[in-house]
């Protein structure tokens, strides 16, 4: 591999990060931690990354010719997709012409930020078990698919969202027009096209962040971290756990499910598979090809959170994927509408024996915008649970 040089010098190994939130801000710091030079891009100014990067850059990330000019500018060894919403196929275009690598590739970039891409790619060429789906561009043809054999109960989204935006479930006829509506509003990117999904009802849901890493003899290694455990409400995470126990031809199965998946997408980095399990069925919901808001909870129960997993990976050096200890993490969202909150009770939180409390820095807060998460370590994963809830609860965000 091309060995690390310093920051801010000639041969500095320089890393653009196209997303700076939460996640990406982890990976920046995981990254300076192994003396990279960081660029953190994102659509707005002082985002969390922004604030712990070497360089800021502000720009609209869906904006081909923007997104161009400033990686021909900037001219950085490795770009990291951090968000779906980012003009993928420029990114290709720029991998294609040798201009810059792409972490793990430009296709899975593309084929991720939408899920038109990933579901096809996933049940119709690799075969793998999904939920039955339709894609439809309209009202009309979103009624005749759930006629045609989708059936109710089924979940609308917009092709393109994250974090549960414009995601519905449907129960009857009488959901419908609320759904496609709701779907509209909520998409990243103004895009007339949803997908309709059959409800799986489900024991439970993982995410399996797989890694994929080069070995000591250069080639491509897959490596797993214990299934994380999650509870979802609209569509968006509220807490996490890990090691979610499974049974063993369950937990064979999400392993062959993710390999097929990340093997097909390829290149280098940690990807979050998104699994729906029931006995020894599973079924593969999506996946990031990057570290997975979930998978958050590794930084208090990993070695090797996913951030410091994704920055080696990249980098072309070792990982190691074990467990330290169960733990758990909850969710703080704002809960006001305001700008430069301030936080109570973090001391309050911390008082939680074995608690740690991550803050975000977002500049602006939104009523379900997720501000910072909690995390408690503790071999009973049930108590830990229950103990991130309670860390989380004790932090109070509130306008200035
Ligand atoms: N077909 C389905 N059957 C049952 N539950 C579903 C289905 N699709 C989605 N869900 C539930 O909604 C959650 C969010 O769905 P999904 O992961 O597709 O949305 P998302 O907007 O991509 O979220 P994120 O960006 O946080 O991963 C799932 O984790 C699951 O709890
Ligand atoms: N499920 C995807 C996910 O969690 N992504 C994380 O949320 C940020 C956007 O947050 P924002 O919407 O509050 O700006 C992204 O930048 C990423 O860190
Ligand atoms: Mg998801």
């Amino acid at each position: 591999m091309k060995p690390i040089g310093t920051p801010l010098s000639a041969h500095a190994t320089r890393v653009m990060l196209l997303g700076s939130g939460e996640l990406g801000k982890e990976v920046l710091i995981a990254l300076q931690r192994l003396g990279v030079e960081t660029i953190a891009v994102d659509r707005y100014d002082n985002a969390p990354g922004q604030q712990v990067a070497h360089h800021a850059r502000t720009i609209a990330m869906s904006d081909a010719a923007q997104l161009r000019a400033l990686i021909e500018t900037e001219r950085p060894d490795l770009v990291v997709p951090e968000i779906e919403a980012i003009a993928t196929p420029e990114l290709e275009r720029l991998e294609a012409e040798g201009v810059v690598r792409v972490i793990p590739t430009a296709r899975a970039a593309r084929l991720t930020m939408d899920r038109e891409g990933i579901r096809r790619l996933a049940a119709e060429t690799l075969g793998l078990p999904t939920s039955p789906y339709r894609f439809c561009d309209s009202l009309e043809e979103l009624q005749a698919a759930i006629d045609a054999g989708i059936g109710y109960p089924c979940v609308v989204k917009p092709v393109m969202s994250s974090s549960g935006k414009g995601q519905s479930r449907l129960d009857g006829p009488d959901d419908v027009r609320k759904a496609w509506d709701h779907a509209m509003a909520g998409g990243r990117v103004s895009h007339g096209r949803v997908i309709v999904e059959g409800f799986i009802d489900f024991d439970y849901e993982i995410t399996l962040l797989t890694v994929r890493a080069l070995g000591a003899d250069g080639q491509v290694e897959t490596h797993f971290c214990d299934p994380i455990g999650h509870l979802q409400v609209k569509g968006d995470y509220v807490e996490s756990w890990q090691p979610h126990p499974m049974r063993p031809a369950a937990l064979a199965e999400a392993q062959r499910i993710a390999r097929v998946v990340t093997d097909d997408l390829g290149g280098q980095g940690l990807f979050g598979v998104e699994l729906f399990v029931r006995g020894d069925q599973v079924w593969f919901s999506e996946v990031s090809p990057r570290p997975h808001d979930t998978g958050m909870v590794t930084m208090c129960t990993q070695w090797q959170n996913e951030f410091e997993l994704h920055a080696r990976a990249i980098l072309g050096l070792p990982v190691d994927t074990a467990l330290k200890s169960a733990g758990a993490s909850a969710v703080i969202y704002g809960g006001v509408e305001a700008e430069g909150l301030v936080f109570d009770g973090v001391d309050e939180a911390l008082r939680v024996p074995r608690s740690e409390v991550r803050l975000f820095g977002k500049p602006e807060s939104f009523e379900r915008r997720r501000m910072g998460v909690a995390l408690v370590r503790n071999e009973d994963v049930e108590k830990a649970r229950e103990q991130a809830r309670l860390a989380a609860s004790k932090v109070r965000p509130r306008r200035p």
